[in-house]
């Protein structure tokens, strides 16, 4: 994405010690809107107009301040009080100050359990819970330790620097636990490209020192500059907020003869937008409504009831059967912590796929292109060709399997801003007899400390958005997969990135 590293670079010099002043209108002006063009304008809906997106004063950065929690419930601010979620988990992103590769570990109850190898620069991170402690060590060498990190509540991010001296600490470092064995490196022994990463680090976590205390404790999880997503975010500023979308991607009623849905080339998937929408003859007639509801506002939680009909879940099932489902991954790795198995489904499977995809996109108000790859003349100042989703991810739960609580962005590994996912598009493709929820334990809320349990439901949709409307990663996202008490579970995500998918 040098487009976008460029933008960013060309737009903030950080070699004073002034907060960087970012012009973020300017950025997004010069980026064509046009993946946007269908959007129908709905003033009051543009998150421009978020009152909760706040000029940081001094910078051009407009951040994104924790609502108070009454305006959840439609009432006067300071009305309701806020519940404490149960459940303790949390962000942890570990970030690598040094030119070295270094090897992140979980140091858990029974020795050191590798979570990642960090390259010079970059961070890593996990979901975790306080008093849980992590090393860096040398590569391969978990006797070597560089650092340790004990988890505290409400802190999620941890430097590793080696070029403090020792004992001592970036600001309230020492409630960050971190503790950092040697130090006291000089600065001078780096090149110029190394120190100006050094230097970007150093200045991201004093920006992100003064966002957490602007925004109410919210802790910046990305890398500053950073710009505002550019895709659409629906708002969600109470609970049981709705929107409504109307789509020409009708629900599919009989399936069509197999001949006729046949897999689609690139060039079938070009259909115009002004061309009759595929199959008709087996879909229902007119426009299809659809209600998107706001079951959370922080995370920011949707669901839309019947997305699918019967028909298409049946259908994508049948295809799911032929396919050898395998044992989930979580970041390219088995773990216990997911136990399903998982098979992908591209959206040129066929026509029905296709159309699902059409569906998402107009619900999520993206314009479709962008979920498949492009040729030059379509969204011609679009930054990249390709698309911005993953395949829809199916996932099968038994009796038992479950996914334990997990942030589905990963940290940002490079020093400026990196494309990762945004929007986590899901679909319900069953009824589970017990269990099998997706449960959101950190949702903000005035009447309870558990947490938000979503049922399964065939033909359901649920979206959540991971990324805040100012741009950082929105740790309040954390969410599982409930166990399956009875009965099985068939699930799919539908991942979409912004701005691009790298
Ligand atoms: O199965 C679910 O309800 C959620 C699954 C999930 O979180 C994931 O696959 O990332
Ligand atoms: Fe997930």
């Amino acid at each position: 994405q040098p487009v976008l590293t460029e933008a960013l670079v060309g737009h903030c010099t950080n070699d004073d010690a002034e907060m960087c002043v970012f012009d973020l209108e300017s950025y997004l002006d010069s980026q064509l809107k046009d993946d946007q063009e269908k959007v129908v304008p709905e003033t009051e809906e543009d998150n421009d107009l978020d009152p909760n997106l706040q000029l940081i004063p001094g910078t051009n950065f407009k951040a994104y301040v924790r609502a108070d929690i009454s305006t959840f419930y439609g009432k006067e601010p300071g009305s309701r009080r806020e519940k404490k979620p149960d459940f303790r988990g949390q962000a942890g992103k570990f970030v690598n100050m040094s030119p070295e590769r270094v090897d992140l570990w979980w140091d858990g109850p029974s020795g050191p359990v590798l979570n990642d190898s960090l390259r010079p620069w970059t961070s890593g991170g996990t979901s975790c819970f306080p008093n849980h402690k992590f090393i860096f060590t040398k590569p391969e060498k978990p006797d070597e330790v560089l650092c340790r990190m004990t988890i505290v509540p409400d802190v999620a991010v941890y430097y590793c620097d080696p070029f403090l001296p020792p004992y001592e600490f970036h600001t309230d470092a020492r409630a960050r636990g971190e503790q950092l064995l040697g130090g006291g490196r000089s600065l001078d022994s780096l090149s110029a490209e190394d120190r100006a990463h050094y230097d970007a680090h150093v200045y991201n976590l004093e920006f992100g020192e003064v966002y957490k205390k602007f925004t109410g404790g919210s802790e910046w999880l990305t890398m500053y500059p950073k710009n505002p997503p550019r895709h659409k975010i629906w708002r969600a500023d109470y609970f049981g907020q709705e929107h409504y979308v109307q789509t020409l991607e009708t629900q599919f009623i009989e399936i069509p003869p197999a001949e006729e849905i046949y897999e689609l080339s690139r060039f079938d998937m070009r259909r115009g937008e002004d061309e009759s929408i595929a199959l008709s003859e087996n879909r229902s007639p007119g426009l299809m409504n659809i209600t998107i509801k706001a079951l959370s506002c922080a995370p920011r939680a949707f669901e839309i009831k019947n997305f699918l009909s019967d028909i298409e879940v049946d259908h994508i099932l049948d295809i799911v059967q032929q396919k050898e489902l395998e044992r989930s991954t979580t970041n390219g790795h088995l773990s216990s912590t997911r136990t399903s198995t998982t098979t992908w489904l591209s959206r040129n499977s066929d026509l029905i796929v296709d159309a699902v995809f059409r569906r998402v996109a107009d619900a999520l108000r993206i314009n479709e292109a962008l979920l498949r790859d492009r040729d030059a003349d379509e969204l011609e100042n679009f930054p990249t060709r390709s698309r911005i989703n993953e395949d829809l991810q199916i996932v099968h739960y038994d009796v038992g399997q479950e996914y334990q609580a997990h942030h589905d962005f990963s940290m940002p590994k490079e020093t400026l801003d990196v494309p990762g996912r945004s929007i986590n598009l899901c679909l319900y493709l069953n009824n589970v007899i017990e269990g099998g929820e997706t449960s959101f334990p950190r949702w903000r809320n005035a009447e309870t400390g558990e947490s938000l349990k979503v049922k399964p439901e065939k033909g359901k949709a649920m979206i959540f958005y991971m990324v805040n409307p100012d741009g950082n990663l929105d740790d309040l996202t954390q969410h599982a997969a409930l166990p399956v008490i009875a009965g099985e579970k068939y699930f799919a995500n539908i991942w979409i990135h912004d701005p691009v998918r790298s």
